[in-house]
């Protein structure tokens, strides 16, 4: 894989939120001219708060506009709950962000289909539907080819719903795979697995705050990040350059080697 993971760090979170917000359009302007859409997959936690901090900002002007009639929102990983229930990963986007968005101007968003909730196989097999449709048409795709991927990375090293030294590390086939063990509650969820994360055309990591930062520094700094299989490791190593950490000075604060200076 070519180069190393880009780690960006900013001394606040408002700093962080502006550099975010013109990364993304820079990917948005390119997925748009790619093939006329931008394909977004998004997280839950922490990241729909500092997403909505960034692209609800009023336009600098320029090309610093968000495009949303082009946007097609898919989850990067999503609990078995229903879609009104606050630990539901579309709950909170909704919450911070959808809802903001001005309504001449609306993204299409992709959501679980709520009637499979009892069946996890059933409910992932139901997601990678969706992304058949819209990724391959009709044709024979290995891998889905998101235009940008917008990841959390857990105290733990987690990252969508791959946990550190979980066997659904090695799911090679599966584009969607459901997960009945999450050490994070809820349980059971679906996630996108580890050949379509590394596949996207850009991934960036989104991480703020003290609670962050041992894992950061051991994802950057440490030989033990491999060995212990985390998630977030793991991406890092499959995208290599295609992949950059928007992070704050507190969650940055142990890693003394490889941060970069953000330009666009
Ligand atoms: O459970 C989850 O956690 C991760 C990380 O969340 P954070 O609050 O530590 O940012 C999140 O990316 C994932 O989508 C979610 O389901």
């Amino acid at each position: 894989m070519g180069g190393q993971a880009n780690l960006y760090s900013f001394p606040d979170v408002s700093t962080l939120a502006r550099k975010l917000r013109a990364y993304v359009i820079s990917c948005q302007e390119a997925g748009i001219t790619r093939h006329g859409v931008f394909k977004v997959g998004v997280s839950g936690g922490s990241l729909p708060k500092t997403l909505a901090q960034a692209l609800l900002a009023p336009p600098s002007g320029g090309n610093d506009t968000v495009r949303w009639d082009k946007w097609e929102i898919f989850f990067a990983d999503e609990r078995a709950v229903p879609l009104d229930d606050p630990d539901s990963n579309y709950f909170q986007l909704k919450a911070e962000l959808l809802d903001k968005i001005p309504s001449d101007s609306k993204p299409t968003v992709h959501t679980i289909d709520p009637q499979h909730l009892d069946n996890t196989e059933t409910l992932a097999g139901q997601y990678n539907e969706v992304l058949v449709k819209s990724f391959a048409k009709g044709d024979s795709v290995k891998l889905p080819i998101f235009d940008l991927l917008l990841l959390g990375c857990g105290p733990d090293g987690h990252t969508c719903s791959l946990f550190p030294g979980h066997h659904l590390l090695n799911e090679a086939e599966a584009w969607v795979a459901p997960i009945e063990d999450s050490p994070k509650p809820p349980p059971r969820r679906i996630t996108l697995t580890l050949p379509v994360i590394t596949h996207a055309v850009r991934v960036a990591f989104v991480a703020t705050g003290r609670d962050k930062k041992d894992i950061i520094t051991k994802i950057f700094e440490t030989g033990e990040r491999l060995q212990e299989r985390l998630p977030c490791a793991l991406v890092n190593d499959g995208t290599g350059e295609r992949c950059s950490w928007f992070v704050d000075d507190a969650a940055a604060e142990g890693v003394s080697c490889a941060k970069r200076e953000f330009s666009l």
